[in-house]
């Protein structure tokens, strides 16, 4: 992930399953989760920052309206960020500040738990395994999607890849959305994780190309020394790419075949969002609903017409699928 989509994950997200549901979005908490108040910043978290979370609930059981959580895997550097961050765009909600944004995007980036001084000279050298499911704070990870699907404003750290640790003091504030894109290598590995996620998607790209990426963004972006990434790669990256997130491939609804490049994917996917929206829109009458597209039509005009097609929501979600799956037939045998 770059730092890029770390500025992204302020924005909010969620657009859930049947549109049945989705009625008008409850009223704002002013609740945080609290990502770190201690000097490692978990233990305070879980007890804390989620027993604030469910003081601030305003009934024992959770809204009838909930965010539409879609999952984003991958490997590293197959460009998940740069899908999630096209996907923004595309929806017009990379312009606006973000606690208008009705899609955010989170990364799991965000949640390495924090080092001991050893683990962090070994990290310096490229010794120490972050592609591990340890490597992360997954009770933070679940703190922070439950309370996100709650409707609370989450408060997560900001992760430095050059230090390997959490910034002192620094958090990215995540307000409730109508959409949450998470991603990162590990989000279907852990089955708590994984049921949450009403869509799921994983980015395919081949392993040279990865590679290849990689480096080049370690070296400029991460801080890092060419030969300290290779033998990291070769040592855990590669090795756990294969054991613990390739594996996961299976659990995905969509498979993006080239990442960001691939238009025909990702423009079916910002469709399905759309029009998951828009119903959610015309019940809140709201004045921060001002989703636009590329072409800086507002959103409405796109799905009025789809509407006067007279689909459904299940129409809907089969003509994705559907189209998704042509898109992926269409490049068999070269990427997936
Ligand atoms: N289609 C592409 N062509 C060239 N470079 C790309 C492309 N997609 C992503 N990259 C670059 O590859 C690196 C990894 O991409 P990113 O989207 O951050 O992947 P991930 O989030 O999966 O690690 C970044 O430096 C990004 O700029
Ligand atoms: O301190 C760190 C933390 C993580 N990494 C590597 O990051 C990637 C995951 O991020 P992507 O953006 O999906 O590539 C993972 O493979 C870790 O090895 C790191 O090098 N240092």
């Amino acid at each position: 992930m770059t730092n890029l989509l770390h500025s992204e994950a302020e924005m909010p997200v969620a657009l859930n399953q049947p549109l049945s549901v989705l009625t008008r979005r409850p009223p704002r908490s002013e609740a945080y989760t609290n990502g770190s108040s201690s000097s490692n910043g978990v233990g305070d978290y879980r007890s804390n920052g989620h027993s604030r979370i469910l003081e601030n609930r305003e009934s024992p059981s959770r809204n009838p309206w909930q965010p539409f959580l879609i999952g984003v895997a991958g490997g590293t550097a197959s460009g998940k960020t740069s899908v999630c961050h096209k996907i923004m765009c595309k929806l017009g909600q990379d312009c606006l500040p973000h606690p208008e944004r009705r899609v955010v995007t989170i990364s799991s980036d965000s949640f390495y738990r924090v080092l001991t001084e050893d683990e962090r000279q070994r990290a310096r050298l490229g010794e120490f395994n972050f592609d591990h499911p340890d490597a992360l704070d997954f009770q933070l990870i679940l703190d922070t999607m439950n309370a996100l699907l709650d409707s609370q404003v989450a408060r997560i750290p900001v992760y430095d890849f050059v230090t390997h640790t959490r910034l002192p003091n620094e958090y990215i504030h995540v307000y409730p959305a109508d959409v949450i894109l998470f991603e990162g290598i590990l989000v279907f590995y852990f089955p708590e994780l994984r049921n949450l996620f009403k869509l799921k998607l994983f980015v395919d790209m081949d392993a040279d190309t990865r590679l290849a990426r990689r480096v080049i963004r370690d070296l400029k972006e991460r801080g890092r020394e060419l030969n300290s990434t290779i033998h990291q790669y070769t040592l855990f990256v590669k090795p756990a790419f294969e054991e613990f997130c390739q594996p996961t491939k299976k659990y995905a609804d969509v498979i993006i075949p080239r990442g960001a490049e691939n238009d025909v994917a990702i423009n079916l996917i910002v469709q399905h969002i759309k029009e998951h929206l828009l119903p959610m829109a015309s019940e809140n009458g709201s004045p921060r609903r001002s989703m636009q597209d590329d072409s800086n039509q507002p959103l409405t005009n796109g799905v009025h017409k789809m509407g006067e097609n007279g689909l459904n929501g299940h129409d809907e979600a089969e003509r994705l699928t559907n189209g998704l799956a042509r898109a992926e037939r269409s490049t068999n045998g070269r990427y997936a």
